[in-house]
């Protein structure tokens, strides 16, 4: 049989695509461009009814769509991607399900560090936020191994928050300072009266970072729940009515047309308080 009789390869669809994303990510550039973007990966669950599989199947596929929403914002240029993955509060859903997310979880870490990972693809830092002691040995392993396998990359940074809560994170950092302020002072001084916002900032999960530019919750919910309180002073809040599992390059993109829209008012706002 004739070779151009044959079917192109996926592999060479592949590089036309990624092409194409190329020149539509050059044309995106010539806005400002997020260095930040958190999102909350609501509403696996539902999607999970609404496709009418297995419930646990639902953040199965929300993990696919994470990673090539990772892949789009890295090839864009984004240097941060944080994401809500477990809630302090979700160790209150029924045993089974906090059982077969751990499950998940663990499963995903390792994945991550596979050699035809997106980690390795992009020479990713891993970041865990949130109280890890809260978590079975398993998951706090694989997640502690990560992060030291990644600590020299000079890659993006995704930052993965589980056992977190925003509440949670500021109060470790309150008693870390008060911790590392006694350390300075020795007995009997008062922290109370002397620790400043800044000592503060230098220990929250995400001192490294900067502040997220956009907070992305899918499936229409409009409130943080308790995710970066702290951090989302100036960012643009976006709750595009879809379920996790269903977003994709076009809702990014849309994402970041809308925060281009509103970039001036954000930097103004920004600069304002920053001079008072
Ligand atoms: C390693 C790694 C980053 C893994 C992440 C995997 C993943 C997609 C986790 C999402 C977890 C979660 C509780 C999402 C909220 O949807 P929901 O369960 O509350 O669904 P609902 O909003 O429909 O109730």
């Amino acid at each position: 049989m004739e070779k151009h009789s044959q079917r192109p390869e996926p592999k060479n669809l592949n590089s036309v695509w990624r092409f194409l994303r190329r020149c539509l990510f050059s044309v995106l550039s010539f806005g400002p461009m997020p260095k930040h973007i958190a999102f909350i990966m609501d509403g696996n669950r539902r999607y999970a009814k609404k496709m009418q599989i297995k419930e646990g199947s639902g953040h199965n596929v929300g993990f696919t769509s994470l990673v090539s929403s990772l892949q789009y914002c890295y090839e864009m240029g984004v240097k941060y991607v944080t994401v809500y993955a477990f809630s302090i509060d979700n160790f209150k859903r029924k045993p089974e399900e906090v059982g077969s997310l751990m499950h998940l979880m663990k499963e995903k870490i390792d994945q991550l560090l596979e050699e035809e990972s997106i980690v390795h693809k992009f020479g990713l830092k891993l970041n865990f936020w949130g109280s890890l002691d809260l978590l079975p040995e398993p998951i706090r392993s694989a997640a502690e191994k990560a992060m030291v396998h990644t600590a020299n990359n000079t890659g993006p940074v995704l930052s993965i928050c589980v056992a977190y809560t925003s509440t949670n994170e500021i109060l470790r950092a309150i008693n870390k300072s008060c911790a590392r302020f006694e350390d300075k002072t020795g007995e009997g001084s008062d922290p109370a009266n002397s620790i400043l916002v800044t000592d503060l900032e230098e220990n929250l999960d995400s001192a490294s970072c900067s502040e997220p530019d956009i907070v992305i919750r899918t499936s229409g919910e409009t409130r943080l729940s308790n995710f970066l309180l702290w951090q989302s002073t100036f960012s643009h809040l976006q709750s595009p009515n879809l379920f996790w599992p269903e977003f994709s390059l076009r809702h990014l993109i849309w994402s970041i047309l809308e925060y281009q829209k509103v970039y001036p008012y954000l930097e103004a706002r920004r600069k304002l308080c920053q001079e008072s």
